[in-house]
């Protein structure tokens, strides 16, 4: 079996205007038995189940772990005592390196109670290197020969005793842990960051630092970890674009790797740690206690968890809560002697397994982002233009300056700029925070959209697909019924009084039905939800706004006194000066759009591979329905096609060769001949009704359709597809041509060669102008 990757695994869909969640992938291995350790209470059922039991089992008694009260457990991925130092890599972190390249965050960590195989799954000794040492050597492969393009840094930290130590540099003593105020870019202050490509240098700074790391001989383990240790790998990337209209003229991708040796949970009685060795298991439980507590509010799905009771935390927060791709890889002890830290290890796994982080931001909140970036420096120019008109205004000033002692006017001027300063800085503050209101306004608009999605999704699934006509105006009144539900719906016990009570006037039995009723009740709740949110916020953007005009009115006010207090030329002065002020902060603003329109190419980009990438597997799944008609038909496959296929084989291994995570479908001795079976009418049948079933049938205006008769995709079917409920009327859109293609079909079964060469040039053509879209 082929265990899912992280960045297939858990990944909801991806469209844009949305944002994807991640679900955090758990692995589990299980380490070998040790020589005094004869009885067993935890097996490897097979690659993704686990099961402990209650009673002692002698080594390699499977059998009896079938009784009552054993528990199985599931995860991404289990590796037994067998597995090798490159199966847990090419498993778990291969796939991210790949990410890591494309400009995405990604963090590996190796969790589990003492001696059970932590360092030796990220560390590794010479002759069985870990998962560091393997990621750097395939980043390191993957930008060779683009070194110019690519710059790669590694940083490597441990946290002993809750202090944090630079592993590359342990003689620059404790270092600070440093966020910004909204406890965001959590950063190291003084951390060595050390660029390199080449591997041998990166050997020995890894060794260097892991001879720094604090080791210790406890009772459970000879060469104890008592700190956790965090490599961080980062690599930039920076590619010229193409497009010379476009005002960016470089596009820079950075991604980041985290991977993380944690010191392992210990039991005091167990280690007979004592004085120092007592003082660090407590620390090393206490950190990873708050690891748990995260973990645990995380998959609870809780609005606020906790991040700030730890360094670690704190440290993992973007790992755990964030914009990243993340593997926990748990490490287990197979014997009874270890029965209770195994199980509790079992069930963090297991909590973890439900968290998910999203990675991936919409194209519209970046667009609107920008415009309101650009509203901001209009208002500050539009500012400017204002005090400079005020400064080339000619006013005759010695005669209305007060009266008053030089000493007094200096100290009269010097609280006047302070306070027009002060005013200026409440002000951009203010427009911040407006910034801020709408862009959570509209994240919870898009919320609102996700969520009458799924009910109207529902709502057609309902009343076209699996009901007749008769009964719309059915599904019409269940409409009217959530919708009273959705307006009375007043607290998170209303929500469950909901889900529970289920639509028991209705006589829906059928299984997905009743799922179906669940999601939608708990979208209608959602919603309920959501508006209150966005009443709150758009109380709040009317205050904020309030406040920003009548401190728009007292900097005016402040500039109006000026004139009584200065001669023209100070006055000139301290206009220029806050004209100043006004242009620095317009380019700062304009620094920061400029940032975000990156960002959004660079996810603008992935979205367009990831839209192919799904557009390939679509490919697959077709090809996988023909080669079984055709089987069952044992029709002859035609020459042409023949060559056709070894083609589309050859493309299909060189992809799995560059990228792991993808396994092809087809077998490489016999592959289906799709001319054949497209002209087939039984076949058109079905694949036409399982393709255009929720949309219409393909157009005949399209004359390539006319032609080459492929199923048409409407953008229902493809969102279906794509794994988006989504109804949009309207466009259609032809099959991609990533799939071997079907020749021209006319009365004949098939067309001659040269026919088919035409169609292929064709094709040939388009998947071109594709790959120049990416
Ligand atoms: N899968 C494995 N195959 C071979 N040896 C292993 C395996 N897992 C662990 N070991 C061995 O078991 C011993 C303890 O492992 P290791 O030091 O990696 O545990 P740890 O979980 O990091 O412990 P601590 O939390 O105390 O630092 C080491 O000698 C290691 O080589």
């Amino acid at each position: 079996m082929t265990p899912e990757t992280p960045s297939s695994s858990g990944s909801t869909s991806l469209r844009p205007g949305s944002v994807s969640d991640e679900r955090l992938m758990v692995a589990v291995r299980i380490r070998p038995l040790k020589h005094d350790e004869n009885q067993r209470t935890l097996f490897a059922l097979d690659k993704k189940h686990v099961i402990i039991s209650e009673e002692a089992a002698d080594k390699g008694d499977t059998l009896r772990f079938k009784r009552g009260n054993d528990k199985k457990y599931s995860f991404d991925v289990v590796f037994d005592e067998n597995s090798t130092q490159e199966e847990v890599y090419d498993v778990t972190t291969k796939p991210l390196v790949k990410n890591i390249l494309n400009g995405y965050n990604a963090t590996v960590f190796a969790y589990g109670p003492t001696g059970t195989g932590k360092t030796h799954t990220m560390v590794g000794n010479p002759n069985e290197p870990g998962i560091m040492l393997r990621a750097l050597n395939d980043l390191f492969n993957a930008v060779k020969g683009n070194e110019d393009q690519y710059t790669v840094t590694m940083s490597y930290l441990e946290i002993y005793n809750e202090q944090i130590r630079d592993l590359l540099n342990p003689s620059s003593g404790y270092l600070d842990l440093r966020e910004d105020s909204r406890g965001k870019n959590i950063q190291v202050a003084g951390l060595s960051e050390i660029s390199t490509t080449s591997t041998n240098e990166v050997m020995s700074l890894l060794q260097k630092g892991n001879k720094a790391r604090t080791v210790e001989p406890t009772a459970m383990n000879k060469t104890s970890s008592r700190s956790h240790a965090l490599l961080s790998v980062t690599v930039k990337h920076t590619t010229p674009i193409d497009n010379e209209k476009d005002h960016l003229k470089m596009c820079m991708k950075q991604g980041r790797l985290f991977m993380i040796d944690l010191a392992g949970s210990e039991r005091a009685n167990k280690t007979k740690n004592r004085g120092k060795r007592l003082q660090e298991g407590a620390h090393i439980n206490r950190s990873l206690l708050a690891l748990g507590n995260c973990i645990n509010a995380l998959s609870g799905g809780a609005r606020y968890v906790n991040f700030r009771d730890s360094k670690l935390t704190r440290l993992l927060k973007e790992a755990l809560g964030g914009n990243c791709r993340t593997v926990m890889i748990a490490h287990v002890s197979p014997a009874l002697s270890q029965r209770e830290e195994t199980k509790n290890t079992l069930v963090y796994a297991d909590r973890a397994n439900h968290i998910s982080n999203k990675v991936e931001r919409n194209m519209f909140d970046v667009s609107y982002h920008v415009t309101q970036y650009q509203t901001v420096i209009n208002e500050l120019r539009g500012e400017i233009s204002r005090l400079q008109s005020k400064m080339t205004e000619e006013r005759p000033r010695s005669g209305d300056i007060r009266r008053i002692s030089a000493e007094q006017r200096n100290n009269e001027v010097r609280n006047l700029r302070e306070q027009i300063v002060s005013t200026f800085k409440e002000q951009m503050k203010l427009r911040r925070k407006l910034m801020e209101i709408d862009s959570h306004l509209l994240s919870l608009g898009m919320d609102a959209e996700r969520q009458h999605l799924i009910i109207s999704h529902w709502e057609s699934r309902n009343s076209k697909l699996y009901k007749n006509h008769v009964n719309i105006s059915r599904a019409q009144t269940q409409q009217s019924v959530r919708k009273k539900k959705y307006e009375g719906f007043h607290s998170a016990d209303h929500l469950n009084e909901i889900a529970e009570e289920g639509f028991e006037n209705e006589e829906d039995d059928e299984e997905g039905e009743v799922e179906g009723d669940a999601a939608v009740q708990l979208a209608w709740a959602e919603l309920g939800e959501i508006e209150r949110e966005q009443e709150r916020w758009s109380e709040l953007r009317s205050h904020i706004e309030e406040k920003l005009e009548l401190c728009r009115e007292r900097g005016v006010a402040l500039e109006d006194k000026l004139p009584a207090l200065l001669s023209s030329d100070d006055e000139r002065e301290i206009l220029a000066l806050m004209c100043r002020v006004h242009e620095l902060e317009a380019d700062k603003m304009a620094l920061q759009s400029e940032r975000l329109v990156r960002q959004h190419e660079l996810r603008r980009r992935d979205l367009v591979i990831l839209r192919y990438d799904r557009q390939r597997q679509l490919s697959e799944d077709i090809i996988t329905r023909q080669r079984k008609i055709i089987e069952d038909s044992n029709i002859t496959i035609p020459q042409e096609l023949q060559e056709l296929y070894n083609s589309y084989q050859q493309e299909i291994h060189a992809s799995t060769y560059a990228d792991s995570s993808f396994s092809p479908t087809v077998s490489p001795n016999k592959l289906p001949p799709v001319s054949k079976i497209y002209s087939d009418p039984i076949f058109r049948r079905i694949v036409s009704s399982e393709i255009s079933s929720e949309g219409s049938p393909p157009s005949s205006a399209e004359s390539e359709a006319e032609n080459y008769p492929l199923p048409l995709l409407n953008d229902t079917s493809i969102d279906r597809v794509m794994g988006h409920p989504v109804s949009r009327p309207g466009a259609s859109m032809r099959l991609p041509p990533l799939h071997p293609p079907s020749p021209p079909v006319r009365g004949n079964r098939t067309l001659p060669a040269s026919a088919e060469n035409g169609w292929n040039q064709k094709n040939l053509k388009r998947s071109q102008s594709e790959r120049n879209l990416l």
